[in-house]
């Protein structure tokens, strides 16, 4: 049995137990990682994150979804590591490798720290509220708009896919859009968001053999060309208070079908996330908050 210290943080409400792992390796089995985010055993999170040395980058992120499995990449964790390795490193901007790609981060303007007094940080242990606050951006790469990125089992035009979903008999086809942000995403879009329809169409979606590795479901209201209304049921994780994946793949997602600009306020039940799709890179950048919550020792 290992102690293990932690951070534990969240991005816009999507929560985390962050552990370093430049120096000493973690590596737990798929069981640890699910007992660690057990909410009623455990630290409780939806996501476990390691931050590990990278021959390419100033780290490589390394993410767990609650029920225990290992994922390419989580966008509010991005937000999470980047202000954890800007404020060690002193640098402008970081890049933080994961299993979807590398990403760059950086501060953006901060609302400043709260509980600290003015400026200043403080230790805390894990039962405190929140010690630090602040705002990272995140260059979360081009998106990948092919079937086979999705990943789909089968070719379609991905900005409106063909779902059949429903009694075997009397299947309903849907015409979501499907999104790869280094994790496979698809979006429907709708003003029905209550808790018992994205759990309820979240769960049997997630694992529809359409999408081979899972799928998060996002479900998303467009209020205004800028400004969209999110839930996502992530895969291995449940209803998030956040998803920063989704919320690119969100605004990918309504663009294409000319429901949004490119540049949009996601709101989400956690804060708003402000994503934006540049014309010349490609790529899409994402910005919003992160929270210090405090620090706790694990036993794996
Ligand atoms: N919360 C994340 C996404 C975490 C991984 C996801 N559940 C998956 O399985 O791909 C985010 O903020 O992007």
């Amino acid at each position: 049995m290992t102690l293990r210290p932690f951070v534990r943080m969240n991005g816009a409400g999507n929560d985390f137990v962050v552990v370093n792992a430049l120096e000493t390796p973690f590596a737990p089995t798929d069981a640890e990682a699910r007992a660690i985010a057990d909410r009623e055993a455990g630290q409780g999170c939806d996501q476990l994150i390691a931050i590990e040395p990278s021959p390419t980058a100033d780290a490589f992120m390394r993410v767990w979804n609650a029920d225990g499995g290992q994922v390419e990449t989580c966008g509010n964790a991005l937000r999470c590591v980047g202000w954890l390795l800007l404020e060690s490193t002193g640098k402008d901007a970081v890049v933080i490798d994961t299993l979807g790609g590398p990403t760059t981060a950086w501060r953006a303007e901060s609302p400043g720290r709260v509980g600290s007094g003015p400026g200043g940080r403080r230790e805390a242990s894990a039962s405190e509220g929140p010690t630090t606050a602040a705002r990272v951006r995140v260059d979360m790469g081009e998106p990948g708009l092919d079937w086979t990125q999705v990943p789909l089992a089968e070719a379609m035009d991905t900005r409106g896919i063909e779902l059949q979903v429903g009694p075997i008999d009397a299947p309903l086809l849907h015409t979501p859009g499907a999104v790869s942000m280094g994790n496979p995403h698809v979006v429907f879009f709708t003003d029905r968001q209550d808790d018992a329809f994205v759990r309820g169409s979240g769960s049997l979606v997630e694992h529809h053999p359409l999408f081979p590795e899972g799928v998060n479901v996002g479900f998303a209201h467009v209020l205004a060309p800028d400004r969209i209304r999110l839930r996502v049921w992530e895969r291995g994780a449940g209803l998030t208070r956040a998803c920063g994946t989704g919320a690119c793949a969100a605004l990918v997602a309504a663009a294409r079908r000319g429901l949004a600009v490119r540049r949009a306020v996601i709101e989400t039940d956690g804060g708003e996330l402000e994503i934006d799709w540049d014309e010349a890179t490609g790529h899409v950048f994402m910005t919003g908050p992160i929270e210090i919550e405090g620090t706790g020792m694990l036993t794996i």
